[in-house]
C-alpha cells in the first residue's frame, strides 16, 4: 500500500499511562507538519501488516516494544492529504516493555483526551481526538 499512489497509508498509536494520559510527539523539523503534535506512529511498509508497522514505528521512535496484541483499535481517519488521501489507523495501546523515551529527538508530552484541544495537531486527528474523549477509563 504505501507506493499506492492514490492511499498514504499510516498507524499511529494512543499510548495511555496509568494516569489515563495518552503520548504526543512533536513532529520535528524538515518533515512536512513540522511542529504539530501528533500520535506516534508513521506509514504502513510494503509486505507489513498495520500492526507489525506500528510495532516497528513504537520501537525505532520511542524504544518501547509493544506486543501486536496490545494494540486495541479505537478509530481511523480518512482524508484527503495533498495530493493523496490519507487513511490513518489509531489503537490505544496501554501495555508496552521499557521505558518511553525519544529516539528521534522529538519532544514528548503525556497529555489527558480531554486537554489535547490545546495541543495544534494535524487536521486529520481531531476526530480522532474526539473519539479518545469517549473511551473509557483505563482498565484496573
Ligand atoms: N504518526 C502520525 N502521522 C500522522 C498523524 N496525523 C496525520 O495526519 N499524520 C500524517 C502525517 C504524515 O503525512 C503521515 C505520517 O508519515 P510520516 O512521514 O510521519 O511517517 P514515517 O514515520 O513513516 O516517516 P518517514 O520514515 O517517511 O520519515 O501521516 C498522527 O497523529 N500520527
Amino acid at each position: 500500500m504505501e507506493n499506492n499512489p492514490t492511499y498514504l497509508f499510516v498507524v499511529a498509536a494512543a499510548l495511555q499511562d496509568r494516569n489515563g494520559n495518552f503520548l504526543l510527539q512533536k513532529r520535528p523539523v524538515g518533515k512536512p507538519m513540522a511542529g504539530l503534535w501528533e500520535f506516534p506512529g508513521g506509514k504502513v511498509e510494503e509486505g507489513e501488516t498495520p500492526e507489525s508497522a506500528l510495532t516497528r514505528e513504537l520501537e525505532e521512535e520511542l524504544g518501547i516494544v509493544v506486543d501486536a496484541s496490545a494494540l486495541e483499535p479505537v478509530a481511523f481517519a480518512s482524508e484527503p492529504l495533498g495530493d493523496r488521501h490519507l487513511l490513518l489507523l489509531l489503537y490505544r495501546c496501554e501495555s508496552w516493555e521499557g521505558t518511553v523515551e525519544t529516539r528521534e529527538s522529538a519532544e514528548l508530552i503525556w497529555v489527558a483526551a480531554q486537554e489535547m484541544d490545546a495541543a495544534e495537531m494535524p487536521p486529520a486527528d481531531g476526530p480522532l481526538v474526539d473519539q479518545l474523549k469517549l473511551l473509557h477509563p483505563i482498565s484496573a
